[in-house]
């Protein structure tokens, strides 16, 4: 199972940590395929804005599902649920605090899922990969 993480970088780095045990909890059901957006001294390496694009875009092709923390508001994260849906990719978003987007929890094509904490957040995870068999 290889599985898109979608989390934000320029949108603000302020869940880095919990990206990187979202991610750590994620590898016990396939290969993520992003492991990068977990990374706490992430520097934005020498890659140009096409390339980093581009190589997003095929592992987003590559990938069986697609996993978003949406609590962050990022430009990138909304392009990449946008794109997933194109491609019929299953897609899961999930948030903290009050609301999210009307575009993402109104979006009827994918589930969203409100949590609180890590421990709920990887519960819901483990309750959407045993759904999907
Ligand atoms: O350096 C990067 N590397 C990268 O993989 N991305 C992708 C993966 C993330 O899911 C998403 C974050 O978008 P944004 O940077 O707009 O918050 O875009 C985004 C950037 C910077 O925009």
């Amino acid at each position: 199972m290889k599985i898109y993480f979608s989390g934000a970088i320029r949108g603000g780095r302020q869940d880095a940590q919990l990206y990187q045990e979202i991610i750590a909890h994620l590898k016990n059901y396939g290969e993520v395929l992003t492991e990068h957006i977990g990374q706490m001294d992430l520097q934005e390496d020498n890659l140009s804005d096409v390339q980093i694009h581009d190589q997003d875009m095929a592992w987003l092709t590559a990938s069986d599902v697609i996993i978003a923390d949406v609590t962050v508001p990022s430009l990138g994260v909304g392009y990449e649920i946008g794109r997933g849906l194109e491609m019929k990719k299953p897609i899961y978003c999930f948030y903290r605090g009050e609301k999210t987007s009307a575009m993402i929890s109104g979006c009827q094509d994918f589930k969203t899922f409100k949590y609180e904490t890590l421990e709920e957040v990887k519960g819901l995870i483990d309750g959407v990969f045993e759904s999907m068999g």
